[in-house]
C-alpha cells in the first residue's frame, strides 16, 4: 500500500491513506477478531527490533500533526516517551483477551484524565500510530492489515473514552495533596504523609500516581503504606534511585506545605475478603509499603487468617520499617514477619525468594509480590515452583514497575 505524502514535512498523510479515525467511528464494523490479531501480531513481529524508531516517528507524526499534543507531554520526553506507544502496541498484542484487555484498557482511559486527555485527541493518536506503522511494517502492510489496525484502534480508543467518560461522573481528575510530614529513614529513603483535597478512595495494596510541582507532567506510581484511615490522610514510601528526578525530589526536596497532585488509584494486589486462606507476602525494599497495608485490612476485617510476611532488604540497616511490622507482629497472633537480609549477618540471610523455600507448604495461601522488578520476576517463579498457582499470585505490572522506577 502506498499513501501520499505530504510536502513540507516528509512524513506520509495517513489521512490521504483513506482512513481517517473519527472518534465514534467503525464500532460497528465486522471483525473478525482473530485474523485481525493475526495481522496485528505480523505487523507487531516486524517493528520489534526497530522500536526506538518507530517510538521516535510516532511522536514527530503526532506533534507535527496536532501541536497542542505535545502541551501534554513533560518538557523532557527521554524519560517515558515511549509510554504511549508501548501501552497502545501492548494492547494491540493482546486483542483476542477481551476481558483483560477491556480492564486495562478502561485503567488505561481513566488514568489519562489527569493528563488532560479528551476525546478529540484519539484519533490524532490513531493517525500517528498508523502513520508510524505503515513507515516501518513495510514488508507486510497491506490493506487489510490497515484495516485490522484501524478497527483495533478505534475500539480499544472508545473504550479508554468510555471509561473516562464514566469515571468523570464518580471522581475528579486528579486531587492536590498536601504534604503533612517527611521522614528521612535511611539517607536514601523518605515515609511521605500526605493530606489529599478530597477523600481519596482506594483499597489496600493499590498504588497512586504522582505528579510533584518540580517536575510538571511527569507522573510516577507509589503504592499506598496503610489501608484508607479515618483521618483520609495517605502514606507512601519513596526511595530516590540514581538519576531518579521525582524520586530525588521527593526524598531530598519536598517539605511539609508541598501540593502534589495524584491521579486515580490502580491495581489489583488487595486482599480477597471471600476467603480464608493465609496470605504469603514477599516485600523488597520499599515494596515493603503495599505488604503493610495489607497487613491493617486483614487486621481491620478482624480475620484470623495466617499472614505471613517475608521482608527482605540488602542490610539491616535498609530494613526501615521493621520496628513498625514487628510491632504490628506483637499485636497479632496470626501476623508473622521474617526480615531477609541479603549482604551481611540476618536471622535470615539470601535473596527472598529462596528465603520463602525454606518455609511452608505455601499450597493454601494466596500470595502477594511488592518490590524491585528483578525480585518480582524470581518471587513468581519461585512460588510457582512451590506449588502456588499462577492466579493465587498477585503483584503490580512488572512493565509499569520498570518505567515508574524513577
Ligand atoms: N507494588 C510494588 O511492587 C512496589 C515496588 N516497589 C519497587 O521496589 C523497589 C525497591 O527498591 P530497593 O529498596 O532498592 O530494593 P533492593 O534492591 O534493596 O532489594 C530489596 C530486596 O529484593 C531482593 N532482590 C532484589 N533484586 C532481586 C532479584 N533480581 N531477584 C531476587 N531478589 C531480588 C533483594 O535481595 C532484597 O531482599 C523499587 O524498584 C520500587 O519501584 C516499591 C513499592 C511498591
Amino acid at each position: 500500500m502506498t499513501c501520499s505524502v505530504t510536502g513540507g514535512t516528509g512524513l506520509p498523510d495517513v489521512g490521504n491513506c483513506g482512513q481517517r479515525f473519527e472518534a465514534r467511528q467503525g464500532m460497528n464494523a465486522p471483525t473478525n477478531t482473530s485474523t485481525d490479531a493475526a495481522l496485528i501480531r505480523r505487523t507487531l513481529a516486524e517493528i520489534a527490533p526497530l522500536a526506538d524508531k518507530v517510538t521516535s516517528y510516532f511522536y514527530a507524526l503526532l506533534f507535527i500533526g496536532d501541536p497542542e499534543l505535545r502541551t501534554l507531554f513533560p518538557a523532557a520526553m527521554d524519560a517515558q516517551r515511549d509510554r504511549l506507544l508501548k501501552a497502545l502496541l501492548t494492547a494491540a498484542e493482546h486483542l483476542e483477551n477481551t476481558a483483560t484487555l477491556t480492564e486495562y484498557l478502561r485503567q488505561l482511559g481513566r488514568g489519562h484524565r489527569k493528563y488532560g486527555t479528551r476525546p478529540e485527541h484519539y484519533p490524532a493518536v490513531g493517525e500517528a500510530l498508523i502513520g508510524a506503522l505503515v513507515r516501518y511494517a513495510e514488508k507486510t502492510w497491506d490493506e487489510a492489515t490497515q484495516a485490522a489496525w484501524v478497527r483495533a484502534y478505534t475500539t480499544m480508543s472508545q473504550i479508554m473514552i468510555d471509561a473516562a467518560d464514566e469515571d468523570e461522573l464518580r471522581q475528579p481528575a486528579w486531587w492536590y495533596a498536601e504534604v503533612v510530614s517527611h521522614d528521612l529513614r535511611t539517607p536514601d529513603v523518605a515515609v511521605v504523609t500526605l493530606r489529599p483535597d478530597q477523600p481519596y478512595p482506594f483499597l489496600a495494596g493499590q498504588y497512586t500516581t504522582l505528579e510533584t510541582p518540580w517536575w510538571p507532567r511527569i507522573w510516577r506510581h507509589y503504592s499506598l503504606a496503610s489501608a484508607p484511615r479515618s483521618d483520609g490522610l495517605l502514606s507512601l514510601h519513596v526511595k530516590a534511585v540514581p538519576a531518579g528526578w521525582v524520586s530525588g525530589a521527593l526524598v531530598h526536596r519536598a517539605r511539609p506545605g508541598d501540593t502534589l497532585r495524584l491521579g486515580p488509584p490502580a491495581g489489583s494486589m488487595v486482599v480477597d475478603h471471600t476467603t480464608d486462606d493465609g496470605l504469603l507476602c514477599l516485600g523488597g525494599g520499599t515494596g515493603i509499603a503495599p505488604i503493610k497495608a495489607l497487613v491493617e485490612d486483614v487486621a481491620r476485617y478482624g480475620e484470623r487468617r495466617p499472614v505471613e510476611v517475608f521482608y527482605g532488604a540488602r542490610s539491616n540497616h535498609d530494613l526501615y520499617d521493621i520496628d513498625t511490622l514487628l510491632r504490628m507482629q506483637q499485636a497479632h497472633s496470626w501476623l508473622s514477619v521474617r526480615p531477609v537480609v541479603s549482604e551481611g549477618p540476618g536471622r535470615l540471610g539470601g535473596r527472598l525468594p529462596e528465603a520463602v523455600r525454606e518455609y511452608g507448604p505455601w499450597t493454601s495461601y494466596d500470595a502477594y509480590v511488592s518490590g524491585p522488578p528483578g525480585m518480582i520476576r524470581s518471587g513468581v517463579t519461585t512460588l510457582r515452583d512451590i506449588g502456588i498457582p499462577s492466579d493465587r499470585i498477585r503483584h503490580d505490572s512488572v512493565e509499569e514497575l520498570v518505567a515508574a522506577n524513577d
